[in-house]
């Protein structure tokens, strides 16, 4: 019998035996790492872990499948995505594939095309990947223009009710800062965040009463106990650099809710000293950042006839120094941000380690899609392997590093409470009705 995959036993207390784990992802367990990965027997009792043992100490008379040193993750978190936008690009590619492009394509298709079944069907679409994926938590941005925000935020709340025990789901408000001093508009905004139990997002620029702006959100999101999660300095501007005045804001403002900023691609082309000053502040304020390689290595420095000369991605390794919490994650799937792309944490990790260089050593770079997004979302259930955690691990041939990385780990096993779940994947085909042009 081949060795992999694995004859998962059929019994309600069973044990997976010799297997590798990334040891970040992992509590309660020591045993000695190479390159961070140990070896362990799991012991799993009615859908959750009961144990992780020494490798080859488990009780021999449990049944057992011997995963001859497979790779085990935890189930993946997707910090950051955009699950309204995802799909269209069938109908609506970005010709020019840079930003401008982008926001261009999606106003017009949002105006012509989101009402609730299509932002619903390609949501679906969407959440029906990352789950036969492996990812088990969400967090989605939602494009919050009126009237987007209604619509978007109540077909939201749906999904998340439907998908509950299958993938947790959270959602920003996302929405251009200009806009929060219309009274029609903002208290709306406001008022369906709260009604839906989501986060307040935004975009910043480089205003002249930036700072004024921000107040006003950091009052909004005291005032209404909401976390916040922003999209940040998306561009490869030096002058562009309203990280640092986020930072402040959070200080001056005392705000004791949750900031995250996404992207913060202009950072890393400050001279050392202006980004050391901003990453120190970022520290101080306690921000987390995450990073989406993908999109990043896509939109930034595209211009046609010229070859990119920059990754686009933020100074991570100095972020994380420094003490930041930091993450990768997908960012935009199949829309006019970004072409390509499926939800796939492997993926964004495989692609994030050679764009961002995770590796060299690659002991805890695993980090960047369990543990850390985990706890920046609030989530410290989810994204680690520990007893008494639900058995929603994912099992993968490979049993190294070099192994993992090189191949797309199409074979994996997905495992939800202890069982092996169907892996198929939703077929493109289901999408066709959306693409056709309304009559
Ligand atoms: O990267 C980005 C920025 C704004 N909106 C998106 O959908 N993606």
């Amino acid at each position: 019998m081949p060795a992999y995959p694995p004859r998962l036993p059929v019994a309600d207390r069973f044990v997976l035996t010799n297997a590798t784990l990334p040891a970040v992802s992992v509590d309660g367990f020591a045993a000695p790492a190479r390159e961070g990965l140990v070896s362990a027997d799991l012991m799993i009792s009615s859908g959750r872990i009961e144990a992780i043992l020494p490798a080859g100490t488990a009780p021999a008379e449990l049944p057992q499948a011997d995963l001859n040193r497979s790779m085990v993750w935890p189930c993946f978190v997707d910090m950051h995505t955009h699950l309204d936008k995802g799909h269209i690009w069938e109908r609506r590619p970005n010709p020019t594939g840079d930003f401008p492009g982008a926001l261009d394509a999606v106003r017009t298709d949002r105006e012509a095309r989101w009402n609730a079944d299509d932002v619903r069907a390609r949501m679906a679409f969407s959440l029906k990947t990352a789950y036969a994926h492996g990812t088990s938590l969400i967090r989605t941005h939602l494009d919050s223009l009126a009237p987007q925000h209604r619509i978007s935020f109540e077909v939201f709340a749906d999904l998340r009710e439907e998908w509950k025990d299958r993938i947790a789901l959270q959602a920003a408000a996302l929405f251009p800062l200009d806009m929060i001093t219309d009274e029609a508009y903002f208290p709306d905004l406001i008022d369906t965040i709260v009604t839906h139990g989501g986060l307040i997002g935004g975009l910043t620029q480089m205003w002249p009463d930036l700072d004024q702006r921000l107040d006003l959100l950091f009052r909004a999101a005291s005032d209404n106990g909401l976390d916040i999660d922003l999209h940040v300095d998306e561009t490869q501007d030096k002058e562009v650099l309203t990280l640092k005045a986020i930072a402040e804001a959070k200080l001056r403002n005392r705000f004791e809710g949750t900031v995250t900023v996404g992207h913060c691609c202009s950072l890393a082309r400050q001279d050392e000293d202006v980004a050391k000053q901003t990453i120190d502040k970022v520290a101080e304020a306690g921000i987390a950042v995450v990073s989406l390689p993908m999109c990043n290595m896509y939109l930034q420095d595209r211009h046609h006839g010229f070859t990119p000369r920059y990754r686009g991605v933020t100074l991570f390794h100095e972020l994380a120094a420094a003490g930041v919490a930091t993450a990768v994650s997908s960012d935009n799937t199949r829309d006019p941000f970004y072409a390509y792309g499926d939800l796939d944490a492997v993926e964004v990790f495989r692609e994030a380690v050679r764009i961002i260089h995770l590796d060299h050593p690659l002991d805890t770079s695993a980090r960047v899609v369990t543990r850390t997004p985990a706890d920046i979302l609030g989530r410290p259930d989810k994204g680690r392997i520990a007893a008494g955690l639900p058995a929603d691990l994912v099992l993968f041939s490979a049993r190294s590093w070099s192994e993992f990385l090189s191949r797309p780990q199409a074979d994996r096993i997905v495992m939800r409470n202890g069982m092996g779940i169907d892996r198929s994947l939703p077929d493109y085909r289901d999408l066709d009705p959306l693409m056709r042009d309304p009559d």
